[in-house]
């Protein structure tokens, strides 16, 4: 899994890689600036002019491609800016025409960028902030394509994007994009690390100048994953396309520093309040069956249904409970949902299981061992079996009912949580059973960084006691003791489709599949998530909850190689 840093962990590397003496930070600005430039190329090779010239000699623009190449530059006054610089002399030494304008003073730039300011100051002139609205350069030059760079602010964003018109130039900045793309004809728009107005933390929305490609270095922030409230993509939405570009801080002597232990050690978990997130990728071989293993070898899970006429979501559950490879699965129903429920289902297993008691005596048999409650279940039964369940240690998934049942006393279901729980709510049932920390969440931020989906669910873990999915386009798994997954299903891995009465009960169905099978909690919830949304995409447009266990082994006959 690739780590997901903060700007706070970012800095304490660059910090710990200059500090062993292999690198300077001038050095590691210079590469951040190389590595933009090679994105711009890998995303748009017609841009790529010197590559194209045989001869090596810096060629004659218009002559090769018909058009200038041309950029706009848009500097701000920390090291974003001076990344900025790098690539304005960076294109320029490839003939680009390259304009700059900076937003901030040189006297209080940070050293490397003051550096890089001198530098492009000697080749061109830097251009201030205020000249922005009164150029027209290329009003005459409808043809010229522009790129426009955005190197105003990256992870050091600690507040609202200026927008206050009673600063002179402050008024231009949110409408510079606009201002380049309507007026001028821009075409490609780049961002150095981060769209500016994007917190690199939270991926909340500070006033965000969109992009085309956003690059960033060393790896991915949870900014760059994270969605920002009631269905604004925010972060996602203006980073558009993240690349990260390895700096070659891997490389500088941090020994094992990028371990996820090592990063809390280095940056002070309790300083700066986070640890290390990591995105969830492809889960590894632990999907495989063996072929000489029986099927008590994958465990049995019981999946708890609702009443007559509430069967369906649990079906959903435990179909993706049986798919995703548990050995046996059995829906304990009500005596009078029984009939509704014999006649619609095959491979699954079929018990009675009318109230505590009938549960705790199925409990007996000790190989059932994971247990799936809420789908369907109505508050009433949810609040009678829920502490049984919980009672019998057992791996457990608790979601939808079996969550808002509890919403008017959380704390009585808290105190009854452990370790081998997951709870897999979404954002409503997250804010009933965590309103305070839902307020936060969700609270118009103010200063960066800003309280994120990651610190929320870390604090709901800890809190609980157990392994927290908080669902979404960027759901969020976290463990209790503070460890954290992004599974972010955007960008290249997008399943708008999943956003489909039912899906989520699949997903609780998957993860008590995996328990069955001896996944540990968090484990089996980020390897559900992802599959979850391969499904998705694997099935596309039209996608119904029904569909996602039936094509789930399609995939895992892909992951099997
Ligand atoms: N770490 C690394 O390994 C590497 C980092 N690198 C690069 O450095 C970047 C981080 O640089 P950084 O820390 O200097 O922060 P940056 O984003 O330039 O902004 C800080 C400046 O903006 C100001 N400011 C903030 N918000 C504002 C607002 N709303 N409105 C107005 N002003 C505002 C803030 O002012 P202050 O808050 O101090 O008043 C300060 O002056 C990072 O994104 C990457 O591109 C690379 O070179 C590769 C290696
Ligand atoms: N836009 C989206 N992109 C990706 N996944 C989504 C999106 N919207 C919802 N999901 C996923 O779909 C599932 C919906 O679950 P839930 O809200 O519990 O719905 P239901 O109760 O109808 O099953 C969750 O796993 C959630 O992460
Ligand atoms: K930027």
């Amino acid at each position: 899994m690739s780590e997901l840093l903060t700007a706070a962990q970012m800095r304490a590397i660059e910090q710990a890689a200059i500090e062993s003496g292999d690198v300077t930070g001038l050095e590691l600005m210079e590469r951040a600036g190389q590595g933009v430039v090679e994105a711009i190329f890998e995303e748009w090779p017609e841009f790529d002019c010197v590559s194209q010239d045989a001869g090596g000699q810096p060629p004659d623009l218009r002559h090769i491609s018909g058009q200038m190449k041309r950029a706009v530059v848009l500097c701000g006054p920390g090291n974003n800016g001076g990344d900025g610089f790098v690539v304005a002399r960076l294109l320029h030494e490839r003939g680009w025409q390259v304009e700059v304008f900076f937003y901030g003073d040189a006297e209080k730039l940070p050293p490397d960028a003051r550096v890089n300011y001198e530098r492009w100051s000697a080749l061109r002139e830097v251009m201030s902030w205020g000249d922005l609205h009164i150029r027209d350069a290329y009003e005459d030059d409808e043809e010229c394509q522009i790129l426009v760079i955005d190197a105003l602010f990256g992870t050091g964003l600690t507040r609202m994007m200026p927008t206050d018109t009673s600063e002179m130039w402050s008024g231009f900045m949110p409408s510079a994009m606009a201002h380049y793309s309507q007026v001028r004809g821009a075409d490609k728009f780049v961002a150095i690390d981060f769209p500016s107005g994007v917190c690199s933390d939270s991926g909340k929305d500070f006033g965000a100048l969109p992009t085309h490609l956003t690059v960033t270095f060393h790896s991915a922030k949870p900014g760059h994953y994270l969605v920002s409230d009631g269905g604004n993509y925010g972060g996602v939405t203006a980073c558009n396309k993240v690349v990260v570009k390895d700096i070659g801080l891997g490389h500088a002597d941090l020994g094992d520093r990028t371990s996820r232990e090592a990063l809390v050690a280095l940056t002070g978990e309790k300083r700066i309040g986070r640890v290390v997130a990591s995105l969830v990728e492809s889960p590894s071989a632990y999907l495989e069956k063996w072929s000489e293993e029986h099927k008590f070898s994958h465990g049995h899970a019981v999946i708890l249904s609702g009443g007559p006429g509430k069967t369906g979501a649990a079906r959903l559950a435990a179909r993706g409970a049986l798919r995703i490879g548990a050995g046996l699965v059995t829906l304990g129903v009500p005596p009078a949902a029984q009939q509704e429920v014999a006649c619609q289902i095959t491979a699954l297993m079929l018990q009675r299981v009318g109230d505590a008691q009938a549960f705790e005596k199925a409990l007996e048999d000790q190989r059932l061992n994971a247990l799936c409650l809420g789908p369907g279940m109505g508050f009433e039964r949810a609040r009678e079996l829920v502490p049984v369940a919980l009672r019998s240690r057992r791996a457990t998934v608790l979601d939808a009912d079996a969550l808002s049942a509890f919403s008017e006393d959380p704390e009585t279901l808290f105190e009854r949580l452990h370790e081998q729980v997951v709870l897999t709510p979404h954002g409503g049932e997250f804010a009933r059973l965590f309103p305070d920390i839902a307020a936060q969440l969700h609270a118009p931020p103010t200063k960066g960084p800003a309280y994120s989906k990651v610190d929320a669910t870390r604090a709901a873990a800890a809190r609980a006691g157990c392994t927290v999915l908080f669902k979404g386009a960027d759901t969020v798994i976290a463990s209790a003791e503070g460890t954290c997954a992004v599974h972010a299903a955007v960008y290249d891995r997008a399943a708008p489709w999943l956003a489909t009465a039912g899906s989520g009960d699949v997903l609780a169905g998957f993860i008590t599949g995996l328990l069955a099978r001896g996944f540990a909690p968090k484990m089996a919830a980020e390897s559900a998530a992802w599959l979850h949304v391969e499904c998705a995409r694997a099935f596309g447009p039209g996608l119904i909850a029904e569909d996602l266990p039936e094509i789930l082994p399609k995939i895992l006959h892909k992951l099997d190689g």
